[in-house]
């Protein structure tokens, strides 16, 4: 296994040159470009990895799989989703075209940053500092990762520079689907997005996904069976925003991307993978990373479908 990724990563490591680093976070500007790693971890436990598997990255857009699963557990299936819809928009991230048309009274899907940012307000907790703490728990416990924190610096330059989201969480507050103080709810979404990881850490949520809601090495069920599916089943119907219809045929993994160019992926009952590569093509998906999860996903046989 060792051997197919490293050939993997050379093979594609060219194609970082294709793409562009996301400059709209300008913090994220200062990722290296030629970047490319990949970690897979097996149901045995067994870790494999090659490239800059090891550079910390934000979570960005990953982060709506987990915050997902935790608003869940706060409140039920049937409240969440009561606020936010389970189709696919076509439409970029950030969009907020859809939550205008009529008979369109929420968003669409909790992958999209509306959707994601209702999904937030809907976590539980005292003050937005406890809201906050509950949702690093909740990722350091699924990345069996103890010392995951917030990138200070990425999370303020996108507080500064976030207008869209602002934009997007004030229509929804108006539309009477976002309750609460707006900026302290945005504050919440930010830090979430603002919190470091590697490609091992996303490997693991992929693995604790396709584990069925349950960390491996403990059997400690975090979640339920159900919860897992729903966000599976999401990340394959939106997950790489509107490049998932495309997505899902020639890969066929369930995939959530970021925009710092993370991509999580699992693979149920058999893996979880994590790929970084910061050059991302015009719908913001990792450009060689992509590729990398295309080959791997023909080599293994890996596709769901
Ligand atoms: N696609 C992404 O990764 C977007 C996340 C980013 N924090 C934003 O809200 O714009």
């Amino acid at each position: 296994m060792k051997k197919l990724l490293d050939e993997l990563i050379e093979k594609n490591r060219h194609l970082t040159k294709k793409g562009k680093v996301a400059d709209y976070i300008p913090a994220l500007k200062k990722a290296n470009s030629k970047d490319l790693g990949i970690c897979i971890i097996d149901m045995k436990g067994n870790i494999y990895t090659s490239g800059e598997y090891k550079t910390k990255f934000t979570i960005q857009s990953i982060s709506k799989t987990l915050s997902l699963m935790l608003a869940i557990m706060d409140n039920g299936v049937e409240k969440v989703f009561s606020k936010v819809g389970m189709e696919p928009t076509g439409d970029a991230f950030n969009s907020m075209y859809k939550l205008e048309m009529p008979d369109v009274y929420k968003p669409l899907n909790p992958m999209i940053n509306a959707g994601a940012i209702v999904v937030t307000s809907l976590i539980k907790g005292e003050s937005s500092e406890e809201k906050f703490e509950r949702i690093l728990n909740f990722f350091r416990k699924i990345t069996c990762n103890n010392k995951l924190n917030l990138n200070e610096e990425v999370y303020l330059s996108e507080k500064e520079t976030g207008n869209k989201n602002v934009a997007m969480a004030y229509l929804l507050k108006d539309m009477g689907i976002l309750e609460g103080d707006v900026e302290e709810i945005l504050d919440i979404y930010f830090k979430q997005c603002s919190i470091e990881v590697d490609c091992i850490d996303i490997a693991n949520i992929g693995l604790f996904l396709a584990n069925r809601g349950k960390i491996l090495k403990t059997g400690e069920a975090i979640t339920t069976d159900y919860i897992a599916r729903i966000v599976k089943t999401l990340m394959v119907t939106c997950g790489m925003y509107d490049f998932s219809g495309e997505f899902a045929i020639r890969i066929g993994i369930p995939a959530k991307s970021g925009v710092s160019g993370g991509i999580m992926a699992s693979v149920p009952h058999r893996m979880g993978i994590g790929i970084y590569g910061p050059s991302l093509d015009e719908k913001g998906n990792s450009v060689a990373g992509y590729e990398v999860l295309e080959d791997l996903s023909k080599k293994l046989n890996l596709s769901i479908f």
